[in-house]
């Protein structure tokens, strides 16, 4: 059986890959097949004639099931931007049906855990009418809420997980991930979030987690199972 979860941020530049990525490492070195998937990329450089994104190439790396690059990421757009502006510059228009085949793709080879990616923060346009939100709803995934520890954090959690809910979607919990080795009153705001917050705290990650954050997060992969 797979385990999925969509794994959304209070914004762009959280630390939702960082996260995931570890996540990824934690199930391989657990023993499961871990895989994580970004359908859409924003920001990306040509190697050796192939679109690569640094996220999909952090997740790609942390997977253990053997995919390509483009399994991970099928939708590379070059400019880093909104994707859905990104897209049309280049005329492409970003279906549900070519992000859903992507995860059904990814889930056929019968990993035992999976991580789906957004970009930017839960409510992201992808053009002609259709949202980020609408996938994840279509795929009945719970939702991980990577929160970004920094001043302006605690507005945009609970906002995001308002809107997670309003969308009908069920939050499995956030992590509070730290973007710097010392944010001011640390403990205040996580102690605000974990009093707010309308799901559980799943982790805390340090600033420049490496191996050892991957072993502390080995019971969590079992939990989230
Ligand atoms: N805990 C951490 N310690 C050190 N660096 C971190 C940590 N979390 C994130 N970073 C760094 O912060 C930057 C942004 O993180 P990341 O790319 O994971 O954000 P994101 O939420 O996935 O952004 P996007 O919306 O572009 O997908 C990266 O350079 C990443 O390495
Ligand atoms: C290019 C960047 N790194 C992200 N991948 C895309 C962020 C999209 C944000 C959209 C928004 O303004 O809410
Ligand atoms: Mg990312």
């Amino acid at each position: 059986m797979t385990t999925s979860y969509f794994i959304t941020g209070t914004d762009t530049e959280v630390g939702k890959t960082f996260v995931s990525s570890l996540l990824l490492k934690a199930a391989a070195a657990a023993g499961l097949q871990s895989v994580g998937y970004k359908p859409v990329s924003a920001g990306c450089e040509l190697v050796d004639g192939e679109m690569s994104n640094e996220d999909a190439r952090s997740l790609h790396a942390a997977s253990s099931l053997p995919v390509s690059l483009s399994e991970v990421n099928p939708i590379a757009l070059m400019p880093p931007i909104a994707p859905h502006i990104a897209a049309a510059q280049v005329d492409h228009t970003i279906t549900s049906e070519a992000l859903i085949a992507g995860f059904t793709h990814l889930q056929d080879k019968q990993p035992d855990f999976l991580l789906m990616e957004g970009a930017g923060g839960w409510r992201l346009p992808l053009g002609n009418d259709l949202w980020m939100p609408d996938v994840v709803k279509t795929l009945k995934l719970d939702v991980i809420v990577v929160v970004g520890m920094r001043l302006g954090c605690l507005n945009h959690a609970m906002l995001t997980c308002e809107a997670i809910q309003h969308d009908g979607l069920n939050i499995r919990g956030w992590i509070a991930n730290q973007l710097s080795p010392d944010m001011p009153v640390y403990q205040e705001n996580l102690a605000t979030l974990k009093a707010a917050m309308p799901a559980p705290l799943l982790a805390e990650i340090p600033y420049g987690a490496g191996d050892d954050t991957v072993a502390a997060l080995h019971s969590l992969v079992h939990e989230l199972r």
